[in-house]
Parts: C-alpha cells; sequence; structure tokens
C-alpha cells in the first residue's frame, strides 16, 4: 500500500501539458522520429504488462546521433525505473543524448532514487516525455528539476498514447481507487446466456483471446457467486509467460461448490470476499485450500474496490453478471467496459442480460459510451468505451 497526498493538477503546474485540458485544440508535438521513439517506449513499457502496480508501465530509449544507444522498462515497483535501465545501458554515450520516456522522470525518493538526478549526472542533452506524471511526488517537479539543469525538455509526444497506457495507474492517483473495467460477451439480442444458464461460448476464440490479454493487464478479475456456480471459470490469462490476475469472487452468503476449479490456485491466487460470519465451515475449508478470505460488512463494490485500492491495485476487469454489473456502475466502480457481440440470438425474456437494473426510465438518462471504438474480432464486434464521468 502506497499512501499519497492529493493531487494538484499537472496541467496547473505545467502549461501546455494537455492533461485534461479539451479547451483548446491540441498541436502535434515533434518529429516522425519523436514519435517512433516514444512509440517504441511504449511498446517496451509493456513487456511488464500487469506486473508494475501500484506502479505505472514505463519505457525509456535513448538516442544518440540518430541511433538507438540504450533502452529500458519498468519491470515492477521496488526495482529501477526505466530511465535507469536505459541509463545503464547507454553507458557513455547518454552524455550528450536525448533520451525519450513515456512518463515523466520522477524528481523524488520513493523505493528508489529521483531519475531527473541521474538523468541531470548523465548529461543527456534533451528529455521527450510522454505525458506528465500526475503522482503529486512528481506533478511536473521532475520537467522542472531537468528545465533548471538547463536540459532542454519535450511534454506531450505521443500523449494519448502514453496515458491510456497508464489509465490504471493514473486513475488510482487521481481517485484513489482502481480503474474498473466492466468486460462482457452477448449475443446480438442482448443476452449472456441461454435461460437455462448456459453460456459457453457466446463468443469466437479469437475473442476469448483478446479476454485473455485483458486479463493479463489487470490487477484483479472480479466475479459473484453466481458465476462459479453456472459457468465453473478459471479466470486466468490462459498464456505463457503472461501475469494472472488475483481471482476475486463475491459472495455474501458463501454458498458455492467445493469443487470450483478457482479454488485450485497453483496457477493463480484466489480471494473470496464475504460478510462477517458467513459460512464459517466453508472459510475454513477456502483458507486450507490457500485461499484468501476477507470478510467486508456490508459487502458492496465501493467497499471491496477500497480494499483492491489498499492493496495497491491499479486496475480491475468485473466479469460478473448483471446484477453485480449495476451495482458496480451505480457505486462508481466502472470507468471503461468491453462488450464483445456475437452475431447469434437465443430469445428468452428471461434470459440473463449483462446489466441489471439502473433504476432509468428514459433514454436520454441512458449511460453513453464516449471515446468509443468499435473492431470486428473474428466473427464478433466489439465495443469499447468509456463511462461519461470518465477521463483521462
Ligand atoms: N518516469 C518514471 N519511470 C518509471 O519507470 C517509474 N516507475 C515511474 N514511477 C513514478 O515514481 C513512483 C514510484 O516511485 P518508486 O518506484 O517508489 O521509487 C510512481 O508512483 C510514479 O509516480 N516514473
Ligand atoms: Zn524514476
Amino acid at each position: 500500500m502506497d499512501n499519497l497526498p492529493m493531487i494538484a493538477q499537472p496541467d496547473a503546474l505545467i502549461a501546455g501539458s494537455g492533461f485534461h485540458d479539451d479547451s483548446h485544440p491540441k498541436q502535434t508535438l515533434g518529429s516522425d522520429f519523436d514519435h517512433a521513439m516514444m512509440r517504441r517506449c511504449i511498446e517496451l513499457a509493456r513487456r511488464a504488462l500487469g506486473r508494475t502496480s501500484p506502479n505505472p508501465m514505463v519505457g525509456a530509449v535513448i538516442v544518440k546521433d540518430g541511433e538507438i544507444v540504450g533502452e529500458g522498462f519498468h519491470p515492477r515497483a521496488g526495482e529501477p525505473h526505466a530511465e535507469v535501465f536505459a541509463l545503464k545501458a547507454a553507458g557513455e554515450n547518454a552524455g550528450g543524448a536525448t533520451i525519450y520516456v513515456s512518463l515523466e522522470p520522477c524528481n523524488h525518493y520513493g523505493r528508489t532514487p529521483p531519475c531527473s538526478e541521474g538523468l541531470v549526472a548523465a548529461g543527456v542533452a534533451k528529455v521527450v516525455v510522454g505525458t506528465v506524471d500526475p503522482n503529486p511526488l512528481v506533478a511536473g517537479g521532475g520537467i522542472a528539476r531537468l528545465r533548471a539543469a538547463g536540459i532542454e525538455v519535450l511534454v506531450g509526444v505521443e500523449e494519448q498514447a502514453c496515458k491510456k497506457l497508464n489509465e490504471g495507474f493514473i486513475h488510482r492517483i487521481l481517485h484513489h481507487r482502481p480503474f474498473g473495467i466492466l468486460k462482457y460477451a452477448m449475443t446480438l439480442d442482448g443476452k449472456i446466456a441461454t435461460t437455462t444458464g448456459h453460456s459457453a461460448w457466446v463468443t469466437n476464440k479469437d475473442a476469448r483471446s483478446e479476454v485473455h490479454q485483458l486479463r493479463a493487464g489487470c490487477d484483479a478479475v472480479i466475479v459473484g457467486g453466481n458465476t462459479i456456480r453456472q459457468d465453473n471459470p478459471y479466470l486466468t490469462s490462459h498464456r505463457e509467460g503472461a501475469h494472472n490476475p488475483l481471482r476475486v469472487v463475491m459472495s455474501r452468503s458463501l454458498d458455492l461448490p467445493q469443487n470450483a476449479r478457482i479454488w485450485e490456485t497453483a496457477e493463480a491466487p484466489t480471494l473470496v470476499f464475504t460478510e462477517k460470519g458467513a459460512n464459517p465451515d466453508f472459510q475454513e475449508l477456502l483458507r486450507n485450500l490457500g485461499v484468501e478470505v476477507v470478510e467486508l460488512t456490508p459487502l458492496t463494490p465501493d467497499k471491496v474496490m477500497a480494499y483492491l485500492y489498499e492493496r495497491g491495485f491499479c486496475s480491475v476487469l468485473w466479469e460478473c453478471g448483471g446484477l453485480l454489473a449495476a451495482n458496480a456502475i451505480a457505486q462508481g466502480a466502472v470507468q471503461k467496459v468491453f462488450a464483445f457481440i456475437a452475431p447469434k440470438i437465443v430469445g428468452g425474456a428471461h434470459a440473463p442480460t449483462p446489466v441489471g437494473d439502473l433504476g432509468l426510465t428514459s433514454m436520454s438518462e441512458a449511460l453513453s459510451l464516449e471515446r468509443v471504438e468499435i473492431r470486428v474480432v473474428g466473427s464478433d464486434c466489439l465495443v469499447e468505451g468509456y463511462l461519461p464521468s470518465h477521463q483521462l
């Protein structure tokens, strides 16, 4: 757990950083080469996908006379930052070079010393930054320190892509909760299962592979008891060498099958949230299997998100049924939606739908997703977008 003070808005500190500032059209910053190098930083950063929380994913590239002389990425919290690895790889070549880094260099002593000082000491001539670090311990201070040392600093190259890379980290810092993603797969007539609850499979294998990738990038995946009873899922990322999220089950009654796949914890850990005093025998059985059991009363999505924030989590994937999804949305625990739509029709007035009652009566109250992207995945369609209250 980290204890970070409330954030001051970085755009108030860094004029022209573009952070949360949509009031004027942004100019394209930097050359094509600068953009290519920043995209390389993002590629490097993603090598640590799912493994850096509570820290961000960061990549760095050092260029001298048009050639890459050093690269690095941040592997996990407690280990050196991306800039340190890149400086080490560049050695003497760092003097007079340009360093590209997807997040503003830090300027504080945390688990590691300030990268700003390391860059000054190495004698770099220019620093190209993807986006400002919203962490109040940094928040423009790294950039100011570099400029004060006479280093040229360019801020905002591939800014949107750099922010998207760390939308979990940014949300965590700004809102003191993990970033919530609701993922569901439904038929063309809006059902997530048949009337009997059968749901394997709504989508094609390409879409399922996309979900596995999504899990690999999240710190936790949350389901309710019904999903365990009906689908008996693994909830792993099913990829050799990839990160597996913590598998979280929310169950008030703890009326769950003893032989569910999720209690097998050799591949990935499992945490069950329940209410005080629920089914003590089953709690003991789970603990004996190596499953963590935590009592939270009343058991709500927000309490779970607050708990996971304290554990240092940046991003959480809701893969639950409609009732829990509606509660999570109502309590502000969802910022982004991944909806897979399969060209199938199952019918059934009582077949389950992805989101339960939100208490809306007029279409004008509908939650209209923003920054929507639509893709074809195999034979299915993926709609990705942000709930209206979310800003990047
Ligand atoms: N620019 C940059 N590069 C990295 O590789 C990073 N991990 C960060 N992280 C920032 O520093 C904070 C963590 O510091 P410690 O690892 O504890 O020393 C993190 O909250 C980010 O603000 N930045
Ligand atoms: Zn640093």
